[in-house]
């Protein structure tokens, strides 16, 4: 089957030979950007810097990978700052029976392809042989010895960055559990990380009573906030606070390691224990971050009235802006599950709006042949086109020209100039889809990330967050997580499975001129830097 083709090929059935498709189509290049060949470099340089210490001719160099990967994802742990740090028997008791506990020594597989070839769609290998790697990770969960008496603990609990459904799920399961430990001082930090420099905001008290049905809405109890104090300044108003379990994306989870970093250097012994919140599922190794499933699900019905507006329409055009700053999954996702998007467009993968393989020609092939089409562009997407105003928020992220916007004008603009009628509706549902409560299947994820995020912190780690690896919960040092943000692979299984869904071509004129081998994709140099 052929995917991705240019307009040419568009035209043709759909069940094509594999003669038929363009060389280059089975040797896909990794798209480039402006905008995404500062995140390819990112990803270069972090890979290169961890690559330069691995000489391949040497035949020790897998061993040495693999001890160097150990000591990365090694957890940090209260006791290689206070050695002498008691541990006592674990205090986390079940009404019912004893908890089954988890070994230190119990790991998860962080990889679980075992790629032969560079070219296998989506691989990521470490030498050009793809050699396999065990790369084993700490299992997360409740621990037979814990080191915090739960009468000395004051746990404290922040919300930060934007909303994300869940939020309240995770706060609610924290608090559970740290009252099954024993824990009676338990806090929420209001408004992020502004509660904690912002006298007119007290601590707001915690228990199972005051948290057991705030899952049932969206948002945050505690509030959420963008920048806010100094970490010396949050650290300073820690007072007795010896376990911090903070809810937030890449930012959040920087500002989390360097309260950890603090506490270290100053010689406090707190549990700095992060749960990983973001709608654009951009944080690395995990499968996926609470709150996504729901956002996909809202994300369609969205989709699903923009196909309805449309498909009414005489030659109706939906557009539909779903959120992902530098990621596209929930437009990849939502465009997946919905069925009903003729054109996805995300920031991983560049694209033209005029020209003959342009977006807008294509709208018009779709006019002309289905009667109307639905568009599902990610907000980071197409920025490139944008004014550049250099606009950052308060925590420093950079504001982004609205997409959606753009895309429906210059929609009418083309339509008006070729003499067809076209009828455009744009719908920018973000905000009605934070807001959301979060649905089923993240309302069981958020329990166990909450529940092991407990016991990460009364097994004395700090600096750690909880993620879902192949099913299984693990703990991650902080630093692994957010050294880049994850993003759609333009050469993986799922984006391709989303152009089988949309039908739609390659909208850039680039790729056919860019016919190498595999030898030059962006995987393989990185590889070769290694050697
Ligand atoms: N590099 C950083 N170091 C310390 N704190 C940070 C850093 N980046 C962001 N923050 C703080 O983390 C909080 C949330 O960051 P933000 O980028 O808005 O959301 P998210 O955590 O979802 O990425 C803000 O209060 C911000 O000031
Ligand atoms: O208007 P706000 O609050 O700045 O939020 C907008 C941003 O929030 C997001 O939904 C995700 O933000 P977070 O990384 O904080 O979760 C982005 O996709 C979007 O750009
Ligand atoms: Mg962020």
């Amino acid at each position: 089957m052929c995917l991705s083709l240019r307009p040419p090929c568009a035209y043709l059935p759909r069940t094509l030979p594999r003669p038929v498709c363009p060389a280059w189509f089975f040797d896909p290049p990794k798209p480039r950007s402006p905008a995404n060949s500062v995140r390819f470099h990112r990803v270069a340089a972090v890979a290169a810097a961890r690559a330069t210490a691995i000489d391949l001719s040497d035949p020790e160099w897998k061993l040495k990978y693999q001890r160097d990967f150990e000591e990365r994802f090694n957890i940090p742990h209260i006791t290689d700052a206070f050695p002498d740090a008691e541990a006592i028997p674990s205090t986390f008791c079940l009404k019912m029976r004893s908890p089954t506990y988890i070994n230190n020594k119990d790991r998860v597989l962080l990889k679980v392809i075992n790629y032969s070839s560079p070219a296998s769609a989506g691989a990521v290998c470490i030498d050009p042989d793809c050699t396999w790697i065990e790369q084993w990770v700490q299992r997360a969960g409740p621990r037979e010895n814990i080191y915090f008496r739960p009468e000395d603990v004051k746990a404290a609990i922040v919300t930060c960055g934007g909303l994300c459904p869940g939020l309240n799920d995770v706060i609610r399961l924290i608090v559970i559990t740290l009252e099954i430990y024993g824990v009676k001082n338990i806090v929420g930090i209001p408004f992020g990380y502004r509660g904690f420099s912002d006298k007119n905001l007290p601590e707001i008290p915690l228990s199972r009573k005051v948290v057991q049905n705030i899952h049932l809405s969206g948002g945050s109890l505690l509030g959420v906030s963008r920048g806010g104090p100094t970490v010396t300044e949050i650290v300073d108003s820690m007072e007795r606070i010896n376990m911090l379990f903070v809810l937030g994306g890449n930012g959040t989870h920087a500002g989390a390691n360097a309260i950890h970093n603090e506490c270290v250097k100053r010689r406090m012994k707190v549990a700095v224990v992060g749960v990983p919140k973001t709608i654009d599922n951009d944080i690395l190794h995990m499968d996926k971050t609470f709150g996504f499933d729901t956002a996909v699900e809202e994300a369609q019905r969205a989709i699903n009235s923009a196909y309805i507006e449309a498909h009414s329409a005489y030659h109706g055009i939906g557009v539909v802006k779903l959120m992902g700053r530098s990621s596209g999954f929930i437009a990849m996702q939502a465009s997946l599950a919905s069925g009903q998007v003729d054109i996805c467009l995300i920031p991983e993968v560049p694209f033209n709006f005029h020209g003959p393989d342009g977006v807008l020609k294509h709208l018009n092939y779709l006019i002309e042949t289905k009667g109307s089409a639905v568009v599902c562009v990610a907000e980071g997407a197409g920025q490139s086109f944008l004014e550049n105003t250099n606009a950052k928020d308060a925590s420093g992220n950079k504001v982004l020209g609205d997409i959606g916007v753009h895309i429906q004008q210059e929609t009418k603009k083309y339509f008006k100039e070729i003499g067809v009628a076209a009828d455009v509706k744009y719908i920018d549902p973000t905000y009605m889809i934070r807001a959301v409560r979060a649905n089923a299947s993240d309302g069981i994820l958020c329990t166990v990330l909450g529940q092991n995020a407990v016991h990460g912190a009364f097994a004395g780690y700090s600096g750690i967050t909880v993620g879902i690896i192949n099913n299984h919960y693990a703990y991650l040092p902080i630093p692994e997580v957010i050294a880049y943000d994850k993003s759609v692979d333009p050469n993986s299984r799922m984006w391709h499975r989303c152009l089988t869904s949309t039908g739609q071509p390659d909208f850039c004129n680039f790729y056919p001129h860019f016919s190498q081998s595999i030898k030059s994709s962006t995987k393989y140099k990185k590889n070769q830097k290694i050697s």
